[in-house]
């Protein structure tokens, strides 16, 4: 089968800067203080994907999740190794990112659709199922200034959910949706899998990625930790689904963030 996405080696460094003003970095420079440090954001990871694979990533809050996806996305490039991958990416990052306030929904909409790569053709043919997904109807000659910030998250998922894509990936964005629009992402996000994408899913939900994925990634520190088996990676986690509230083991989550079991 053929592989969509091949990261070798990679590694992703940011600086930690501990001064806010000059003045503060000029004084701890002179003190010989440090003022900077270095760390690994993603650390040497290797993966491969395959097409039509469905590839969760969990992670305690600063494991490294978003910045891998980044990488896998083009967003960000690796300071060291490498990050292939094949076809076209679209996803649920930064969803509705270049909105123009000052435009309506429907400006903003095939706005948006370019910058995701759609041709106007093709949005033009996805329009009503755009505009229905995201359910917007009556406000869609509005400019996006008077919008929600609900009603904005729908209009930028509603258009990146329709991009016709080789790998799709998705950043727990639909964590900020109601829970009837959560419902309806979900339906989308399960048709996006049945028909053959391949899908890299970040998220803390359990009970979402039990749903939607056949493999699970665990970063810890920015290394990988955990690849294998949705159910073995979870009870690596030592998370327990009847327990929402405690802290156990290597983190805490609740069933109901995202695209939680109860749905
Ligand atoms: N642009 C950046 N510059 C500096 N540090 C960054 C940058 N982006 C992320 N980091 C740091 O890298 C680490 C990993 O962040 P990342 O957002 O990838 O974690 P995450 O696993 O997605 O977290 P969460 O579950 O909270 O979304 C964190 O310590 C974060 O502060």
């Amino acid at each position: 089968m053929t592989t969509m996405i091949k990261v070798d080696n990679a590694t992703k460094s940011f600086t930690l800067s501990y001064h806010r003003s000059l003045k503060q970095l000029a004084l701890a420079k002179a003190r010989g203080r440090k003022t900077h440090d270095v760390f690994n954001a993603v650390d040497d990871v290797t993966f491969s994907v395959k097409e039509g694979e469905a590839i969760g990533l969990m992670g305690l809050n600063g494991s490294g999740k978003s910045t891998l996806l980044k990488l896998v996305s083009g967003v960000m490039r690796p300071d060291s190794g490498s990050v292939l991958t094949r076809g076209r990416i679209a996803g649920l990052i930064a969803t509705g990112a270049g909105f123009d306030p000052q435009l309506t929904g429907r400006d903003n909409l095939f706005l948006n659709a370019a910058i995701l790569g759609m041709s106007r053709a093709e949005t033009l043919r996805k329009f009503d199922e755009i505009v229905d997904f995201a359910d917007l109807d009556k406000f869609l000659d509005t400019e996006v200034a008077y919008y929600s910030s609900g009603m904005k998250a729908r209009l930028g998922f509603a258009v990146a959910i329709n991009v016709d894509a080789d790998i799709f990936i998705a950043d727990e964005a639909l964590a900020v949706g109601d829970r009837p629009f959560k419902r309806k992402c979900k339906k989308r996000m399960d048709e996006i899998v049945q028909s053959g994408v391949t899908m890299f899913y970040v998220s803390h939900a359990p009970g979402a990625v039990r749903n939607l994925c056949s493999r699970l990634l665990v970063l810890e520190k920015g290394r990988l930790a955990f690849d294998g088996d949705v159910d073995e990676g979870i009870a690596y986690l030592q998370y327990d689904d009847d327990d929402d509230d405690e802290v156990k083991g290597r983190g805490k989550y609740t069933s109901d963030d995202g695209l939680g079991a109860d749905i």
